[in-house]
């Protein structure tokens, strides 16, 4: 496929500059075929593979065009969920980075509108917003799009989509006079290209997607599983892959909860995210995840779409999606730029007919696969750890190691067999360091010196946090050191407390003695 150097694009060397600083060799085949489109004024769709660049791709020649000097907004960019507008304004500002005088402001719901409302007053030229709360500033006129210039729909297909389409129609209707308009998406359905009729004048139409719509480099497989059996096959794929980072979809945000924690109580650094938690929450599981502190992000499809976490190494369909093209998108986080990545789904009873459905809409073929079984997840360890050995081998200097070997060996000791009693030291350290952190209370997931202890309240009380706390408290010397209560979720919740009073607050949930406030709590113990 077509690829450039951004040096024959004719791009500024302050665009130039940060791009190199970023990182990129090449443009990207949407890059090299959007950009001179979009400098030239033209309305453009855009659909390129999942982890493609499509964000530089607009962004670079937004950057070209804005003026300066002209402290208006000019650009409005418009995502369809929070956490991507933020992200798309980091790329954004990354890309700016040599570029003087370019104020951008990411504006979504859940932020403090005031704070949104002193940064637009100050001059602020693109906007990136998701299409709530862009309507509540154009209404209060703390927004005001009498000098746009450009408007992009990122995720177009998902924006003109019924549920967002009533607002994207208001905020167009708000526009007034010239305007360049442009649509970006990895699906393009045909009955979202039916409507750029009516929000755009002879649009460009750059289709980069090859036969499939998915990323190749994507290993795709199903597993044919039990409902029941669901979270034992996800924590053995978990162990066997043992990614960086894995993301799971689940389609309801009661089942994102409930298995976020039962990944909890056997140990993953897991946490949820979906539209129900409060902003400061999402934000906070974000960046746990980014930065590796929560491993497991178990979501639901606010997470689907361009979400850009270079560490996510499998996705998990942990439900099938309800639309194939959230297939698309869910799986596309994974995979990106270039990266090698794993997506897995499971498929119970009937569900086997949506994956054909999926199957044939992204024009892929999903190999089936059996779960591993507790002995094949052994052989696998086995052999990723030969893996490291072979990379060891051929990359390290061990003349250190050989001389201890050698030494070995004069004592008649074949090689071979001290390599074998090499390999089981290690895997039965590694079994042991995982029944450590096992019998650690189960549960660690909270930051140093903090343990997290999982627990069933019960269902048929209505209790608050305060209550929880309050029982504990109550029954045990720690009334002072209990430091928080990670939420109530359905029936479960966490306390997190000091590691050294947590064996004290377990045996009082153990015993189940606490019953302040007709709450009776017990360590949970999800199957
Ligand atoms: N030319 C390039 N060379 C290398 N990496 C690039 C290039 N352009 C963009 N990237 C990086 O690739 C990653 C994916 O880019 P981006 O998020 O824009 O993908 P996308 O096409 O919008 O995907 P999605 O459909 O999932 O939204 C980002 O980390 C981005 O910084
Ligand atoms: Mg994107």
């Amino acid at each position: 496929m077509e690829k450039k150097k951004f040096e024959n694009l004719g791009l500024s060397t302050e665009i130039n500059k940060a791009v190199g600083d970023m990182g990129f060799e090449e443009a990207t085949p949407i890059q090299t075929q959007a950009i001179p489109y979009i400098l030239e004024g033209r309305d453009v769709i855009g659909q390129a593979q999942t982890g493609t660049g499509k964000t530089a791709a607009f962004g670079i020649p937004i950057l070209e065009k804005i003026d300066k000097d002209n402290k208006n907004v000019q650009v409005l960019i418009l995502c369809p969920t929070r956490e991507l507008a933020i992200q798309v304004s980091e790329e954004i500002r990354r890309l700016a980075k040599y570029k003087k005088n370019i104020k951008t402001l990411p504006v979504y719901g859940g932020q403090s509108i005031k704070r949104q409302i002193r940064a637009l007053k100050k001059g602020v030229q693109i906007v990136i917003g998701t299409p709530g709360r862009t309507m509540d500033h154009m209404r209060r006129g703390t927004l005001k799009l009498n000098n746009l210039d450009m408007m992009i729909l990122d995720e177009a297909d998902e924006m003109l989509n019924m549920g967002f389409r009533d607002d994207i129609e208001t905020i167009l209707k708000g526009i007034k006079g010239k305007r360049q308009t442009i649509f970006f998406s990895a699906t393009m359905p045909k009955s979202i290209l039916a409507l750029r009729k009516k929000y755009q004048k002879n649009p460009e139409i750059i289709k980069v997607v090859r036969k499939e719509l998915t990323v190749p480099n994507i290993e795709q497989a199903y597993f044919e599983v039990n409902r029941r059996n669901k979270l034992e096959s996800l924590s053995r794929l978990i162990d066997m892959y043992n990614p960086k980072l894995a993301l799971v979809f689940c389609n309801t945000r009661k089942q994102v909860d409930e298995l976020s924690i039962q990944l909890q109580a056997r140990g993953y650094f897991a946490d949820s995210l979906h539209g129900g938690m409060k902003q400061s929450q999402r934000d906070r599981v974000m960046n746990k995840f980014k930065n590796g502190t929560v491993e497991v992000l178990v979501a639901t499809d606010v997470a689907a779409r361009g979400i850009d976490i270079e560490d996510i190494e499998i996705v998990f369909n942990y439900d099938v999606p309800q639309d194939e093209e959230y297939y698309v998108h869910r799986i596309g986080r994974t995979g990106r730029a270039g990266r090698k990545g794993r997506a897995f789904t499971f498929v119970s009873g009937k569900e086997i007919y949506k994956l054909k459905g999926i199957q044939k809409y992204t024009k892929t073929k999903i190999k089936r696969k059996q779960v591993p079984s507790a002995s094949d997840i052994e052989e696998i360890k086995m052999s990723l750890l030969l893996e490291d050995v072979i990379e060891m081998l051929e990359g390290d200097n061990l003349s250190k190691e050989v001389k201890v070997i050698e030494g070995l060996v004069e004592e008649d000791y074949t090689s071979i067999d001290i390599a074998a009693a090499l390999l089981k030291l290690v895997v039965e350290e590694d079994n042991k360091e995982e029944k450590d952190s096992t019998e650690d209370f189960g549960n660690t997931g909270a930051e140093a010196g903090m343990v997290r202890l999982f627990m069933n309240i019960g269902r048929k009380q209505n209790v608050t946090p305060g209550d929880v706390v309050g029982a504990i408290a109550g029954e045990t010397s720690i009334s002072g050191n209990l430091v928080g209560l990670i939420d109530i979720y359905d029936r479960y919740t966490f306390v997190e407390v000091p590691r050294e009073n947590a064996k004290e607050v377990l045996m009082v949930m153990k015993d189940n003695r606490v019953k302040g406030r007709n709450i009776t709590i017990e360590p949970a113990n999800p199957k």
